[in-house]
């Protein structure tokens, strides 16, 4: 089959109610993934990820309403429907399956209808078998299998075809933890190729797979960023060797008026000890001395090279100089309004 380049996706203003319903399932949900980008869409059970899903995968109608837009590689799911769904591969939360055919019988089926040409059926069907590890079950009746291997046939006829842009509802919910590594480092294999979208409710993975995320609460788009951005804090570890804790502190306040600040530092100074054992010093001590400086606004980037440069004129020698980092769990609680935010954190 020729290779289609990735899909972008584009969706503004999106408002749905589903019908009798007084509350929208979305509000105003408006983002733009770029081709072969790796999004995770994430947000508490009910928050809309498979509304959304379903919308942007012509299972469910685009609202008719002024400036409200979802369109595939620039194509509108209004006016060009048909030709937006031969782009998409989608796995829903509840898997459509025949249960009287078999395996691959269902997937034939399922590349007849995606209108995949005759003559690559046959090769196209072995490599999505292999991709999402059914060989060996190929001809086992779909009344047969384990929910597990339910959800791998789903993945199977999502990826039928190499759709430019791939979503996926929860990929793997049910699998096995063999099951989930083998679809993880499926999924890591289609970055850039194909334009990827796939909900969890398990971050690790989104942090493993995903350039960004995007978290839904209550129907509205509550964080859009790059994973790197939700993990970082605003706290720099900053670690010297032999120093003690008058010079840390003299050697950061430098580097903080050097940026042009006239307030306060905030400043937390630890001994370091190996085992990870950590106390506040406000004295002299002959170890490792670890700094967690605050960055008060003043970019990750700036602040470390003024510290680097306060440290090599005061020749301290630095050993460890890096942002904290914070666990996506902490990001999904503080933006789904979870936990407050206000405290100053990260680990490092
Ligand atoms: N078929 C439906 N008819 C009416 N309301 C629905 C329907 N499906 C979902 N909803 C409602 O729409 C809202 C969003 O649901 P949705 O299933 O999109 O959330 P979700 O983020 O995928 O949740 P989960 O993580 O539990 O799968 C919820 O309030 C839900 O009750």
């Amino acid at each position: 089959m020729s290779a289609r380049p990735p899909a972008s996706l584009e969706v503004s203003n999106l408002t749905f109610y589903y019908p009798g319903s007084e509350d929208p399932a979305l509000r105003s949900v408006d983002f733009r993934v770029a081709p072969g980008e790796r999004v995770g869409l994430l947000g508490p059970n009910g928050a809309g990820k498979s509304t959304l899903m379903r919308i942007c995968c012509g299972y469910l109608p685009v609202p008719r309403a002024r400036d409200t837009l979802v369109r595939v590689a620039d194509l509108s799911l209004v006016s060009d429907s048909l030709a937006v769904r031969e782009l998409v591969g989608y796995l829903p939360e509840q898997v459509p399956l025949y249960q009287e055919l078999r395996v691959r019988e269902h997937l034939e089926f399922r590349a007849t209808v995606k209108r995949i040409r005759r003559r690559a059926r046959a090769a196209e069907i072995e490599r999505v078998i292999e991709l999402s590890g059914l060989e060996g079950m190929a001809e086992t009746p779909i009344a047969k299998l384990s929910r597990g291997y339910r959800q791998r046939v789903g993945i199977a006829d999502a990826l039928l075809g190499s759709p430019p842009l791939v979503v996926l509802d929860e990929p793997t919910v049910g699998l096995d933890p063999n099951q989930v590594q083998g679809i993880r480092s499926m999924l890591k294999n289609l970055g850039g190729n194909q334009t990827l979208i796939f909900s969890s409710h398990i971050l690790a993975e989104v942090e493993a797979l995903c350039d960004r995320v995007i978290i839904l609460s209550r129907g509205q788009v509550v964080a859009d960023e790059t994973v790197a951005k939700a993990l970082a804090t605003d706290t720099l570890f900053v670690e010297w060797d032999g120093a003690d804790g008058e010079a840390i502190r003299a050697c950061v306040e430098a580097a903080w008026s050097a940026l042009g600040r006239e307030d306060p530092v905030k400043l937390e100074i630890s001994l370091s000890r190996a085992g990870g054992a950590r106390k506040t010093v406000d004295r002299s001590e002959d170890s490792v001395l670890r700094a967690a400086v605050t960055s008060g606004g003043v970019s990750m980037d700036d602040l470390a090279a003024a510290i680097g440069r306060a440290s090599l004129d005061a020749g301290m020698p630095l050993i460890r100089l890096e942002p904290g980092r914070r666990r996506l769990e902490e990001r999904f609680a503080v933006v789904t309004g979870f936990r407050d935010d206000s405290q100053p954190g990260g680990t490092a």
